[in-house]
């Protein structure tokens, strides 16, 4: 796991070898701490490089291993012993050095990185702090606003920042090792306390008890309800007021209350499920590994609306040439202009320059002749899309991949206006799709493996984490938003206000609460759908109000609204009022607290007190019910896909790992009671209903997520 050998005479060179990233396991961290004293003892070594094989340094602790019985040497001491070393210690930093991976370059006396190299400290984002002298060390190094920021975000740097900062010595675009043992040849003899990091004071900072207020607050709102980051500035507060040896001390005090916490055990299993999903399935067992994904070089995107936009900014970045296609020649003009600005705004950001010359404008459908694949984001209107789809099975050259970001309509209806089933796909990008990070890659009933395949290569081309998901109502995502949502309205007819459940939806770590949430994506959009659905039928002044629809309870609330041409934010009034159309601060309404009055008024409801804990349970237990549901059903393939889509698409707090994650560590036994108890008050409420994967779940002893796939599969096989 760590190798010794000898090179240039005198250099020991430690390489370490845990394929494929290097990570510091039990026997990596054996294996460092056995060849340093070998070297260390050898009179022949001078001096003692440190690398990573295969190019990647080291992407630090191994956390499969974390959990309460964490055993081999820790890592703390072993980074001591090579701080004291009396030869000079050279870390050859290539590939990345992350966390525990840049830790044990900080202890080294020197540090050479390649030009590509990625640093960082992530622990944060995995709900911990930089456990093994981070904290204590980087500020001594590069100061206490830099380490603050890098530590508290996790970000990664480029090597040239880190060059910039002061937290490498040297950047090669040459060999690493070679870079490094020609440094360590040239060091060798020469004294090293200066090196030695922990020696050093902190850099002086005026303004300390400002500095900290600050980043304190900036943390408290940026990360709210998550403790981490909050840890992370108490630590580098210690290394700006306190000896080494006293900071060291508080960094492991702090380290051990967030290690066993339930948002670093929620953040590590998030970072697990972001890359299980990558290994999609289809339920006719098809994967990567019996599927290959095609190459795309041109693709078209048609309608350049609010999605096509920023689809198409998402693959001129990725690299990928795309015809871009609207019909109305004011929108072309203006998405031009959009597209063109949102890339030399990115790349200013970047310090990439813009990828424009990669796109192609025009009004006709015909341009998208010789691509490899299309991206259509028309009007959310079948027949529309079912003539798009005609066309495009028509001119596209054979091959073509065709697929579709429609957020609700049915793949197999457009599928079925093609010549070639098998090659339509849903990509369901979130708004702005350049942006959000999560990209639903739909599979119809005759979509090919290899369809899915190319589009799931495309969203990882894109940055998107992609997530494969079958061919029902709303797909994974907007499918357990509806009770969600429903949920929010009988609230409100009981008793609560838009405020109240949002603010404890809120105070759960949701950026939005549901009303806010849905004032800023506009009102219109779910009344078209309930309209469509023959759900919304007008209320006018006098008449009556219905609240059972096909047989099951329904709120006119959200029509009520739109009636009186309440859209949210586009309109200036919602379930808040903005001021002003396109306002974005919302402020109560005294008009919606008279309407719900009004309204219980007439329907002869009493409002009743309702607590936070209600509206958490009602609001999320009934969408994690629908999130079982799907996973009964096997249009989700695993609670990891349900979780990833949730928090990359729907803003459930990370911290929290996502609604399936939430659930096991709520208890699957107390999710059920509760939802039997709203369901026995409310049988004209199927969303409530618990579903038989849930009782079976329960049934089974409540088994943790990855387990769910052994009761999933059973239940699958025999529908
Ligand atoms: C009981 C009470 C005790 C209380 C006291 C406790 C004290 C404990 C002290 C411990 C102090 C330790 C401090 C410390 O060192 C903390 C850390 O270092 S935490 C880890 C920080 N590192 C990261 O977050 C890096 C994570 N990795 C990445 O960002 C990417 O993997 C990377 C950029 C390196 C490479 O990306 P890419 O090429 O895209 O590959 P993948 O992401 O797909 O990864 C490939 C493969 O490797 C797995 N993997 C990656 N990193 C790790 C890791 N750190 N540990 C385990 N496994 C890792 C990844 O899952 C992939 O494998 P799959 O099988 O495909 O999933
Ligand atoms: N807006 C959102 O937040 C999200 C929307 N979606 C879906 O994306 C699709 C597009 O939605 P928006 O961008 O919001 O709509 P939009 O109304 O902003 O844009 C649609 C564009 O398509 C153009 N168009 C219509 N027919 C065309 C044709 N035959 N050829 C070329 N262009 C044509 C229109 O002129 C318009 O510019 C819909 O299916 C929607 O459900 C998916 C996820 C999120």
């Amino acid at each position: 796991m760590a190798q010794l050998s000898y090179v240039s005479g005198s250099v020991g060179l430690i390489t370490l070898q845990n394929p494929p990233v290097n990570v510091l396991s039990a026997a990596t961290r054996q294996g460092i701490m056995e060849s340093m004293k070998k070297a260390l003892n050898d009179p022949k070594v001078k001096s003692v490089v440190i690398c990573g094989q295969n190019g990647v340094f080291c992407a630090g602790a191994d956390i499969k291993e974390f959990g309460p019985n964490i055993s081999g040497p820790s890592i703390v001491p072993l980074i001591y012993d090579i701080e004291v070393a009396n030869k000079p210690v050279v870390a050859a930093i290539e590939g990345s050095a992350l966390g525990g991976g840049l830790e044990l370059a900080l202890t080294c006396h020197y540090r050479i990185a390649h030009s590509k190299t990625r640093l960082g400290l992530p622990e944060v984002t995995l709900g911990l702090l930089p456990g093994a002298g981070g904290t204590q060390l980087l500020p001594r190094l590069i100061g206490i606003p830099a380490s603050l920021e890098l530590i508290t975000t996790g970000r990664h740097i480029t090597a040239a920042e880190a060059l910039q900062l002061g937290l490498v010595d040297h950047v090669t675009q040459s060999d690493t090792v070679d870079s490094a043992v020609k440094f360590a040849l040239s060091v060798e003899g020469e004294p090293l306390d200066s090196r030695r990091i922990s020696k050093r004071p902190c850099p002086h900072l005026p303004d300390l008890d400002a500095v900290f207020e600050a980043v304190m607050q900036k943390v408290r709102q940026k990360f709210y309800g998550a403790i981490a980051p909050i840890a992370c500035v108490q630590a580098v507060r210690a290394a700006a007021t306190l000896p080494f040896s006293e900071g060291m001390k508080r960094e492991q005090q702090l380290m051990s209350t967030l290690f066993t916490s339930g948002q670093a055990r929620a953040l590590q299993y998030s970072f697990f499920a972001q890359r299980a999903v990558g290994r999609w399935s289809m339920p006719s067992g098809a994967s990567w590994n019996t599927s290959k994904a095609r190459p795309v070089h041109r693709a078209a995107v048609l309608g350049l609306g609010t999605m096509g936009r920023g689809i198409t900014v998402a693959l001129a970045q990725a690299g990928v040439s795309v015809v871009a296609v609207e019909i109305q020649e004011k929108q072309l003009n203006e998405a031009r202009e959009h597209v063109y600005a949102t890339l030399e705004r990115g790349a200013q950001q970047s310090g990439v320059s813009p990828s424009c010359a990669n796109i192609t404008y025009s009004h006709d459908i015909q341009a998208v002749a010789d691509v490899d694949l299309v991206i259509e984001a028309v009007l959310e209107d079948l027949s529309l899309k079912e003539k798009v789809f005609q066309q495009l099975s028509a001119i596209c050259k054979p091959g073509t991949l065709l697929c579709s970001n429609t957020s609700s309509l049915d793949l197999n209806c457009l599928a079925s206006q093609t010549k070639n089933p098998e090659l339509v796909v849903g990509m369901h990008f979130f708004a702005p799709a350049h942006v959000m990070k999560l990209l639903e890659v739909v599979y119809g009933s005759k979509s090919s493996p290899e369809a899915v395949a190319t589009a799931m290569q495309l969203g990882k081309k894109m940055g998107k984490i992609s997530v494969a998901v079958g061919n029902c109502r709303g797909f994974v995502g907007n499918r357990m938003l509806k009770p969600y949502i429903e949920q929010s309205y009988f609230l409100l007819e009981e008793g609560a206000t838009p405020e109240l459940v949002d603010k404890a939806l809120e105070e759960f770590g949701f950026p939005m609460g549901v009303f806010r949430m849905s004032d800023l994506s506009g009102l219109d959009v779910g009344w078209r759908v309930r309209k469509e659905d023959g759900l919304a039928e007008p209320v006018g002044t006098s008449g009556q109000i219905t609240r059972l629809r096909g047989g099951r309870r329904y709120s006119p609330l959200g029509d009520i609204l739109c009636e009186h041409g309440r859209f949210g934010q586009k309109t200036g009034l919602g379930w808040y009022q903005y001021g002003r159309p396109g306002g974005r601060v919302a402020k109560s309404d005294p008009w919606v607290f008279n309407l719900l009055e009004e309204y219980r008024a007439r329907l002869g409801l009493t409002a009743r007190p309702i607590d936070q804990q209600e509206v958490l349970e009602r609001c999320l237990y009934s969408l994690i019910n629908e999130g079982l549901c799907i996973l009964e059903e096997g249009f989700a393939s695993s609670p990891e896909d349900i979780d990833v889509i949730y928090v990359f698409g729907y803003g459930w707090p990370k911290h929290r790992g996502g609604p399936m994650f939430y659930a096991s560590m709520v208890g699957l036994a107390t999710v059920l009671e509760r939802l039997d108890h709203y369901y026995r008050s409310n049988p004209d409420v199927p969303s409530l209903k618990p579903c038989k994967l849930l009782r079976q779940l329960v049934a089974s002893g409540s088994p943790p997520v990855h387990k769910w796939k052994e009761i999933t599969k059973k239940i699958q096989n025999r529908l």
